[in-house]
């Protein structure tokens, strides 16, 4: 029922998901306001560097979700190591948040700044955890790797995404990745990171993430994410259920939640 879904509409959005996922009204929740004063920098992030293993050939379908674009990865042969985590961690998908005009679209802003767009690169602890929905259940089952984008430059590897966007046009439609896309070349030149416990940004909003949190931004183009925006939230055939423009998700970012009590630490400049 297109009614009880939620979403980024008045209707639906942020401030209503708590109603029925009582997880987004609790004290580790995403995204978060980086104080970049109140950062810590932590000896023992410096001595474990962040270290990733990407195959793009595993990078298989992307979907409209509804709620944006996602492309699942085929986990295998990924791998994600150090920094504050314990154990290995697999890539099981990425996808994007924005809004609808470029000075807004960033889930975490920095002292009070939003970016354009987000950038989320998920993984799963598979060290402990069976699959990615498993891990989704535990405080030390997920982390997702975040990369600021703002306007600039064409992005290559995100125009392989882009030129897909016309065949999921609609929610529910996927299609093959057939040029591979190589995660690793969304990623800053330097990896300098925020990090803290965190949650999923969407519902069930399960309070189970390390988030790390690049502090480099990446150049996205104007025209770039004119194409994410136009990407439909209802299915093909449907009338739309959202009151946005004519159905266009034009936005799809949580504003931030207080980081409370929660420590913030910091590697690299
Ligand atoms: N925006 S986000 O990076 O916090 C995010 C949003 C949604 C999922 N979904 C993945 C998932 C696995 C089990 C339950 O849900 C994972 C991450
Ligand atoms: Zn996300």
């Amino acid at each position: 029922m297109s009614a009880a879904e939620w979403g980024y509409t008045k209707r639906n959005g942020p401030f209503t998901w708590a109603k029925n996922y009582p997880t987004a009204a609790g004290i580790r929740q995403s995204p978060v306001d980086i104080d970049t004063a109140l950062a810590t920098s932590d000896s023992s992030l410096e001595s474990k560097p962040l270290r990733w293993k990407y195959v793009p050939q595993n990078t298989r379908t992307i979907v409209n979700s509804g709620h944006g674009w996602r492309v699942d990865v085929d986990s295998e042969g990924s791998e994600l190591v150090g920094g504050p985590l314990e154990g290995t961690y697999k890539l099981q998908q990425f996808h994007c948040h924005w809004g609808s005009s470029s000075d807004k679209g960033s889930e975490h802003t920095v002292d009070g700044q939003s970016y354009a767009a987000e950038l989320h690169l998920v993984h799963w602890n598979s060290s402990k955890y069976a699959d990615c929905g498993e891990a989704a259940d535990y405080p030390d089952g997920l982390t997702v790797l975040g990369v600021l984008l703002k306007v600039g430059a064409k992005n290559p590897e995100l125009q392989k995404v882009i030129d897909l966007i016309p065949s999921i046009s609609h929610r529910g439609e996927k299609t093959e990745v057939k040029e591979a896309i190589d995660p690793a070349k969304m990623l800053p030149k330097t990896l300098s990171y925020w990090t803290y416990l965190g949650s999923l940004t969407v519902p069930p909003c399960n309070e189970s993430v390390t988030w790390i949190l690049f502090k480099e931004p990446v150049e996205v183009s104007e025209e770039q994410l004119a194409a994410f925006r136009s990407l439909r939230c209802y299915k093909r055939g449907e009338e739309c259920p959202c009151d946005e423009v004519d159905g266009l998700l034009i936005s799809n970012y949580r504003p931030t939640l207080p980081l409370g009590t929660r420590e913030l630490r910091e590697c690299g400049s």
